[in-house]
């Protein structure tokens, strides 16, 4: 039901169209109510009995409750460090690293760099409104793709390209939180580059560089205080369309939540982890070995919520195909090639909808 006096359209209107966000819509209108234009159908919703919450925090779980491993990666050439990411990318998609050597204190400066941004006068944030911002390479928005979106879900979010190769490449971003978000790309830049070689290695493949991340992008993702959190979504089911995410989640439980068959598994906060998953053009290369698998984030009644996703993938002009060393030995390829540039067009078109990316280039 729309808060007395506003209807959905005037709500809609007021988050997308005059660009105030959803925490726009908490700070100036605070809805004791959700507002039915964030109302998500049934099927997109998380209820208690599609929940599988953690047995304990760390170790491999029970056989009845899967675990997300928390890996230790101080010894990066420990071989067990390579099994444990190689299996947890094969079977879960998801893992935590921790001892990566990103201290919390780092961590809770791009946080609050980052909260520094969603704080600013909506006049300020608006300039940089995907579509018409005035940088190139940052971008805010609310929801996931609101012109497309039936019903909106309950996050702001502000998108950074990284050009590293060109110089000052940061120079129109927020001054806000320009340095953490760049030093922040030179921190996740050589922990990716680790697990991508490790996931490669065990593939016995030689991939460029390139081809695994030459687009490195972020997403600053802002869940406000929600009224009613069961009826919505934060971020709403999908899968990450690149090779790797490194994911700074905030410290609020039950809010990130992988796809484990029928059911959702509940990705815990650990103190200074980084979140690891496994995207569509890792799950391509590998022709399914590894998993890209469907995650949502759930907003919360009573606190904000601000993640950093960092986003290695291949660069735009990249043609994508299952790797000739994984076929070698007669195995039939399960995708067509794809170049990077229309996958993600593919993806941005629509709306947020689960695996149905990857199936689109699925062969019979
Ligand atoms: O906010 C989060 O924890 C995850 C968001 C996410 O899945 C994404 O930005 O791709
Ligand atoms: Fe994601």
């Amino acid at each position: 039901m729309a808060p007395i006096g506003l209807t959905d359209v005037a709500i809609t209107d007021f988050v997308v169209n005059q660009r105030h966000g959803v925490k726009g819509l908490v700070d100036v209108i605070s809805p004791k109510t959700l507002p039915s234009c964030y109302i998500q159908l049934p099927e997109k919703r998380v209820t208690t009995e599609k929940l599988i919450m953690e047995a304990a925090t760390t170790g491999r779980g029970s056989l009845s409750t899967p675990v997300i491993p928390v890996i230790d990666v101080s010894d990066w050439k420990d071989p067990s460090v390579a099994e444990e990411i190689c299996e947890a990318a094969a079977t879960l998609g998801f893992f935590q690293i921790v001892n990566h050597g990103v201290s919390v204190d780092e961590q809770n400066e791009l946080r609050a760099a980052g909260r520094g941004f969603f704080d600013l006068p909506t006049e300020e944030k608006k300039r940089y409104w995907e579509g018409s911002s005035v940088s190139d390479t940052a971008w805010y928005m609310t929801s996931f793709n609101p012109s497309k979106e039936a019903k909106l879900e309950w996050r702001d979010y502000l998108k950074f390209e990284y050009l590293s190769d060109q110089v000052d490449f940061a120079a129109t971003w927020p001054t806000v939180c320009r340095n953490e978000v760049v030093n922040h790309s030179n921190r996740m830049k050589p922990i990716g580059r680790k697990i991508l070689e490790i996931l490669m290695n065990n593939l016995n493949a030689r991939v460029e560089e390139q081809t695994l991340m030459g687009t490195l992008r972020m997403n600053v993702n802002y869940y406000p205080e929600c009224p009613d959190p069961k009826l919505t979504v934060g971020t709403g089911y999908h899968c990450d369309i690149n090779t790797l995410t490194l994911l700074l989640q905030d410290d609020i439980l039950g809010s990130l939540y992988a796809r484990y068959g029928d059911k959702w598994l509940h990705i815990p906060p650990v103190m200074g982890a980084i979140v690891v998953n496994i995207g569509d053009m890792l799950q391509i290369l590998s022709n399914d070995r590894y998993k890209s698998v469907e995650h949502l984030v759930m907003a919360s009644r009573f606190l904000s919520r601000i993640s950093f996703a960092y986003y290695c993938g291949p660069s735009y002009d990249s043609v994508i195909e299952p790797l000739r060393e994984v076929l070698e030995k007669g195995e039939k390829p399960l995708y067509k090639a794809t170049m990077y540039s229309d996958y993600m067009k593919y993806y941005f078109a629509r709306p947020h909808t689960g695996s149905k990316t990857i199936e689109s280039i699925k062969l019979p």
